[in-house]
């Protein structure tokens, strides 16, 4: 494969992408109409991270991390690593020691679909990252690949300056010339969410207040709505 460099790619605004990623996971994708998911295999190592950043994406061979050291140069404050092996892999391609190089870059986090090692380091460092497996099993630095590339993770294109959003449910990617928008979605979505929570609180059923009661006969459900004493 010839390698592909590509320095300095677009970047989605970090002002909206933060803004955007304080929605959470969940939200973004819900409000830009449930896409963008990169997959329930993707799982933080530790959890209670929620961060949003801008894509710096890697296409490495498995079993080969010389392109993630590539990659290191590219990167800079806002941005997210992603990575994906040209082939499935779950080797241990990514540990502390990039995740100090990286911190030093200002980069948030890590995300990848193949594996990564050094959990207990990690989560000591808070160095968000999302995995598809966790392996002690290490790897060489040997054969070139891609970085700043489109690549793809779950059926999900990621480009290089996309946003990225992250947290405890999954990784979201949003297309970067799409942030603004799925921002206003997302901040209308959450204040639907918000007077649903009042609502629920206030003891209203989603039966009522979704419409559903008047579909249940319909779907042939039969059903004795219970009184609390
Ligand atoms: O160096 C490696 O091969 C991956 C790793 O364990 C680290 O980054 O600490
Ligand atoms: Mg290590």
């Amino acid at each position: 494969m010839r390698t592909v460099v590509v320095t300095g790619p677009p970047r989605a605004d970090l002002a909206t992408v933060d803004a955007l990623a304080a929605h959470g996971a969940a939200t973004v994708h819900e409000a830009i109409g449930r896409t963008g998911f990169l997959g329930a295999h993707l799982r933080p190592t530790h959890l209670g991270s929620r961060i949003g950043g801008t894509a710096v994406t890697v296409l490495a061979w498995p079993g080969d991390n010389l392109m993630i050291h590539v990659a290191v140069e590219q990167c800079g404050p806002g941005d997210i690593l992603v990575v994906t092996t040209t082939s499935p892999s779950t080797d241990g391609m990514f540990g502390e020691l990039f995740a100090t190089a990286l911190r030093h870059r200002g980069v948030r986090g890590l995300v990848t679909n193949a594996g990564v090692r050094d959990i207990a380091e990690l989560h000591a460092m808070g160095f968000p990252v999302w995995s598809a497996a966790v392996s002690a099993q290490g790897t060489v630095k040997a054969t070139a690949g891609a970085v700043n590339v489109p690549i793809t993770i779950g059926g999900q294109v990621v480009r290089p300056g996309d946003a990225i959003v992250a947290d405890d449910d999954g990784v979201v990617c949003v297309a970067r010339e799409n942030v603004a928008e799925a921002l206003s979605a997302s901040d209308a979505r959450a204040a639907k969410e918000e007077a649903t929570r009042a609502a629920f609180r206030d003891g209203e059923l989603g039966l009522d207040r979704y419409g559903l009661r008047a579909m249940l006969p319909g779907l042939g459900l039969v059903y004795e709505p219970y009184e609390a004493p």
